[in-house]
């Protein structure tokens, strides 16, 4: 019972010999086959860049709610844009949507955060607090890039891991098409939460490729335990530099479904799991979904059918898959 991830070192695989890169590859692709998520260090998003997620994460939110009404994000199957406040958002209702015996009805999060594309996104613009918070949106532009970048490597080492043609993967990213959002969850008390109709993000998949996600001191990320479906076990991060990557479901279908999206939900931190009173301080963690650029297909890719495995996943484009999606989320 229970998950163990090991941390993987990306650096064996960024800058290691071919035996070392195959070795670090093949653990990646086995770890996010058998728990749809992997743990990283040296992933080469840069200590200052994790570092700025909490600085500017916590000036972002400290805004009076007048200045992030400016930048407020209006609901609609288009990808997010700015700020959308506590309740605007509920993840319960896509777990509806994929499998039995899940909550149903309007289960909100609780949670408020900020979403944005790629920097210079034309189609879906970027909206920021420009005059209100000076220097957030350079940061949030560098560390896009990074991220991104991260994202490129990892879907290089999927190559190696999983012996399919180079570029199979990474060429459908480009250009870049990915999601990156900055998290809050307001302090909350206990009782709350345990009485079960509040969660801070109930049980989901993502919907891009994979999804990079920082997490703060406190904690909270739950995986589930594929040995005992619907249970959920904590993701310890040591460091608030660990990077955690899960499977997100446009790599399900891509992977026909051999490769399946990790469930997962923000739950009381395991400091705190136990207690009947007091309250579960607030937390910040941010999440980088990683997406294939508009146009490219999210059908199964040639590699993963067979006639003993035909396809199971329609043909449609990542932005066709983001807006079915989104209308389900809001
Ligand atoms: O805050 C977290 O740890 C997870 C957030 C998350 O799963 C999401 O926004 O999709
Ligand atoms: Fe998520």
């Amino acid at each position: 019972m229970g998950v163990d991830l090991p941390l993987l070192d990306f650096s064996k695989f960024l800058y290691g010999n071919p035996a070392e890169r195959l070795k670090v590859a093949e653990q990646i692709t086995d770890c996010f086959t058998r728990h749809g998520f992997i743990k990283l260090k040296n992933h080469g998003v840069s200590d200052d860049i994790v570092q700025g997620i909490w600085k500017w994460g916590k000036l972002f939110f400290n805004m009076t709610t007048e200045q992030k009404m400016k930048i407020i994000h209006h609901p609609g199957p288009d990808p997010q844009r700015g700020w959308s406040k506590k309740g605007a958002e509920t993840t319960s209702k896509l777990r509806k949507e994929n499998a039995d015996g899940a909550p149903t009805g309007e289960l909100l999060d609780e949670k408020e955060h900020f979403d944005c594309g790629p920097p210079g996104d034309e189609q879906f613009p970027n909206i920021y607090p420009e005059e209100d918070l000076p220097g957030y949106k350079e940061f949030i532009e560098n560390y896009f890039a990074a991220a991104q970048k991260a994202c490129l490597e990892i879907m290089s080492a999927c190559e190696v891991g999983l012996h399919i043609p180079e570029g199979t993967l990474v060429n459908s990213c480009i250009p870049a098409a990915s999601e990156l959002r900055m998290l809050h969850y307001p302090a909350v008390s206990i009782e709350t939460l345990e009485k079960g109709l509040i969660k801070r993000a109930w049980p989901h998949t993502d919907f891009g490729i994979i999804t990079l996600l920082f997490q703060d001191a406190l904690g909270g990320l739950e995986l589930e335990d594929r040995s005992d479906p619907f249970h959920f076990v904590p993701v310890i991060t040591e460091s608030s530099n660990e990077m955690v990557v899960n499977i997100s479901d446009t790599f399900n279908r891509w992977s026909n479904g051999t490769i399946k999206a990790g469930l997962h939900q923000v739950n009381v931190p395991p400091g705190l799991r136990g207690s009947t009173h007091g309250s579960v301080p607030e937390r910040y963690s941010s999440v980088f979904f990683f997406k294939a650029h508009r146009e490219a297909s999210v059908g199964p890719l040639k590699e993963f059918i067979s006639s003993e495995r035909p396809a199971q996943y329609s043909d449609i484009n990542a932005l066709e898959f983001h807006r079915e999606m989104t209308d389900i989320l809001y």
